[in-house]
């Protein structure tokens, strides 16, 4: 390893993954290289079909690749044990989906809380820092509430909180905002961008939305498998 990938929060080489459905092949991702380095902000964007979630799937160690190596903090995961993989995982990184995945009967408060509880954190001390990141995403009014009882915008940006409740290097967002209208859109990506600035947590955004693209360090465009910089048309 290099020191940039040393230093990377995420980082993969040479990652390739296929799907085979009987005797067909298909090659979804291929020679893809990628580390992401503290604190920094990348956005993935591509057509639809092109590989984004199956990559940010790979990143983040919820799938293994056909070929090649994926980092997550420095810890190569082709030596892990799935069990060892899902420690780090829950360390290490954050996710943000299109839905907001929220738990539908426990409260905002915690829902939040839940990360920091399964990795064996006090109540009491989950309870406040989740309170914490509520205020901070400007849902110190909603936190008995229900996913039910809050609008789109508002359990996006619970799902942000909950990401971050547990301090990780890295954040993977699979089209956070592409559930929500323009303004909600704008809205809970601000947020995003200005927690994962203070925190200093990196940031992986998957997203159709060039406009949300390049207020990010960086872009990478996904064709044919391959990854390349900037913004493609
Ligand atoms: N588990 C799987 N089995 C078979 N094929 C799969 C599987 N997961 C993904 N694929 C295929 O891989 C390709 C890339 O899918 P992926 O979901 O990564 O694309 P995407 O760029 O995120 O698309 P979108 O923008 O529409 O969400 C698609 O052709 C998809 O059908």
């Amino acid at each position: 390893m290099n020191n940039t990938e040393k230093e990377a929060v995420l980082c993969c080489r040479d990652l390739a993954r296929s799907f085979t459905d009987g005797n067909l092949s298909v090659e979804v991702l291929r020679e893809v290289n990628l580390c992401i380095a503290p604190g920094e902000c990348v956005a993935i964007v591509g057509a639809s079909g092109s590989g984004k979630s199956t990559l940010l799937h790979l990143l983040g160690g919820l799938d293994r690749p056909t070929q090649g190596q994926v980092w997550i903090a420095g810890q190569n995961l082709a030596q892990l044990s799935d069990a060892a993989c899902g420690r780090l995982r829950n360390h290490a990184l954050g996710f943000i989906y299109q839905l907001h995945h929220l738990l539908p009967e426990f409260t905002a408060l915690e829902n939040v809380a839940l990360p920091l509880l399964i990795a064996g954190t006090k109540t009491t001390h989950a309870q406040e820092k989740a309170t914490a990141l509520l205020q901070r995403v400007g849902l110190e009014a909603r936190l008995h509430h229900k996913p039910g009882e809050l609008s789109g915008g508002e359990r996006q940006r619970a799902a942000v909180a909950r990401a971050l409740v547990t301090d990780p290097r890295c954040v993977l967002a699979d089209e956070p905002t592409g559930n929500l209208d323009r303004k909600n859109a704008e809205q809970v990506f601000d947020l995003m961008l200005t927690l994962n600035s203070n925190l200093n947590t990196a940031l992986v955004v998957v997203t159709h939305d060039p406009h949300l693209a390049v207020q990010l360090d960086r872009a990478l465009t996904l064709v044919d498998g391959r990854l390349m910089p900037g913004l493609l048309p």
